[in-house]
C-alpha cells in the first residue's frame, strides 16, 4: 500500500476509536479495532459522563480518566464532545476514552456502562434558584434516563443536574415507567454540600479539612441542605453564632459561587472534584470494598418523604443501606421541618412532570 494511504488509514482508525461518528461506513476494520480496544487493557469499570463538554463535564472527565478503577470512559454531549475526547484521550492513564456526539449516539454511549454520571443541563445565573432550571433540565434528564433504561438498566446512576431535588424523582419515574427502577442504583449527588461543610467547618476550627466529616442531609437547594453540626467528626461543640454562620454558608455555598462567577455559571471545579469523589466511592462499592459511607439523595424511608439525602452505605449493588438521621438538636429539628416542606414540593413537581405525560 502507498505509504500516504497507509498513514491515512491509521489516522482514520485512531479517529474512529475516539469518536464513532468519524467512522466511514465501509471501514469495518476500524470498527473491529475500536471494539477490540474498547475492551480496555486493564480490568475496571465502564463509566459514561453525559454532558461531558460542560463546565463540570470537562474537569470530571479529566478526573475520571485519572481514576485507576475506570477502564472505559465514554464522553457524551450534544456539542463539543469530539474535542474534549481528543484532548482527554492523550492522557497516559489506563482508561480507554471514546466520544459520542448528539442524541443519535446516546445509545452507543450508554451500552454496557457500569456507572453513568449526569452533569448535563443548564446552570444558574445570579438571581435564579435551582428550581428556575427545572423547565430546561427536566426534559434533558428525562431523555438521558430513557436511554439508560434501554441501554444499561443495571448501571449505577449519579445525578448532578439541577434541581437535584426534582431531577432524581424524574429519573426514578422514568425508570419505573420502563420497569427498570432499582432504588439502590439511583443516587443524587450531594457530595458538594459535604465538601463545602467540611471546608467551612475546618476553617472555623483551624484544622485540616481532611480530618473533618460533616453529615449533610435533606436535599440540594437552600433550606433543604441541612448540615448536622451536632454529629460532626471529630466531635466538637459550636457556639450559637458559629452554628448560624456555618449553616447559612453551607446552605448558600452554591449561590456564593454563582454570584462570584457573575453570570458565567455555577460551581464547576469543586463540583467535578465532588462528583469524582462520589463516583470513586460508588466504584469501590461495586468492587466490594467495605465501610463506604457517603451522603446522597436517594429513595428513602428515613422520613415520610419518598426521597431524602442522608448517609448511605455503598456496596456491590449501590446504596445498600440508608442510615437513620440519628439524634437531632432543637435547631436541627426546626431545620428539618423547613427542609421537608420545600422538599415535598420539589419531589412532587418532578414526579408530576413524568406522570402527567
Ligand atoms: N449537584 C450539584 O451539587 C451541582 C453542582 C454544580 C452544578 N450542578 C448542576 O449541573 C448542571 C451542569 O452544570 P455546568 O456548570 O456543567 O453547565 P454547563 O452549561 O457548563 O454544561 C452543561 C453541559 O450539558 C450539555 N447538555 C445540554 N443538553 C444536553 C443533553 N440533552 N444531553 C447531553 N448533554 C447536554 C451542554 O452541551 C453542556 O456541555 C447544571 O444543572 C447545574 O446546576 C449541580
Ligand atoms: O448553586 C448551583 O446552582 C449549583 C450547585 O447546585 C451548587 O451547589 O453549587
Amino acid at each position: 500500500m502507498h505509504a500516504g494511504a497507509e498513514i491515512n488509514q491509521r489516522i482514520a482508525r485512531i479517529s474512529a476509536h475516539l469518536c464513532p461518528q468519524n467512522l466511514q461506513m465501509e471501514d469495518t476494520s476500524s470498527l473491529k479495532l475500536a471494539a477490540c480496544r474498547a475492551k480496555g487493557g486493564a480490568p475496571g469499570f465502564k463509566v459514561a459522563v453525559l454532558g461531558a463538554a460542560g463546565g463540570i463535564g470537562q474537569p470530571l472527565a479529566l478526573l475520571m480518566k485519572m481514576n485507576p478503577l475506570v477502564s472505559v470512559l465514554h464522553l457524551y454531549d450534544v456539542v463539543n464532545s469530539p474535542g474534549v475526547t481528543a484532548d482527554i484521550s492523550h492522557m497516559d492513564t489506563g482508561a480507554v476514552v471514546r466520544g459520542f456526539l448528539g442524541q443519535q449516539q446516546l445509545e452507543s454511549a450508554l451500552t454496557g456502562m457500569d456507572l453513568v454520571i449526569i452533569p448535563a443541563g443548564v446552570p444558574r445565573k445570579p438571581g435564579m434558584t435551582r428550581d428556575d432550571l427545572f423547565n430546561i433540565n427536566a426534559g434533558i434528564v428525562r431523555t438521558l434516563c430513557e436511554g439508560i433504561a434501554k441501554c444499561c438498566p443495571q448501571a449505577i446512576v449519579n445525578v448532578i443536574s439541577n434541581p437535584v431535588n426534582s431531577t432524581v424523582p424524574i429519573a426514578a419515574e422514568v425508570f419505573k415507567k420502563a420497569g427498570t427502577f432499582d432504588p439502590k442504583r439511583l443516587l443524587g449527588v450531594t457530595t458538594l454540600d459535604v465538601v463545602r461543610a467540611n471546608t467551612f467547618m475546618a476553617e472555623v476550627l483551624g484544622i485540616d479539612p481532611r480530618e473533618v466529616a460533616v453529615p449533610v442531609v435533606g436535599g440540594h437547594a437552600g433550606v433543604t441542605i441541612l448540615p448536622l453540626l451536632s454529629q460532626v467528626k471529630p466531635p466538637c461543640s459550636f457556639s450559637a453564632e458559629e452554628i448560624k454562620y456555618l449553616t447559612d454558608r453551607i446552605q448558600n455555598g452554591g449561590t456564593e459561587v454563582v454570584e462570584a462567577k457573575a453570570g458565567a455559571g455555577s460551581a464547576t471545579l469543586s463540583m467535578a472534584y465532588a462528583a469524582a469523589k462520589f463516583a470513586d466511592a460508588c466504584m469501590r462499592g461495586l468492587r466490594g470494598d467495605a465501610g463506604l459511607v457517603e451522603c446522597s439523595f436517594v429513595a428513602s424511608q428515613v422520613t415520610e418523604l419518598p426521597f431524602f439525602a442522608s448517609k448511605v452505605r455503598l456496596g456491590r449493588s449501590g446504596a445498600e443501606e440508608i442510615y437513620p438521621l440519628g439524634p437531632l438538636n432543637e435547631f436541627e429539628r426546626f431545620g428539618l421541618e423547613k427542609a421537608k416542606k420545600e422538599l415535598a414540593a420539589s419531589i412532587e413537581k418532578g414526579v408530576a412532570f413524568i406522570r402527567k405525560q
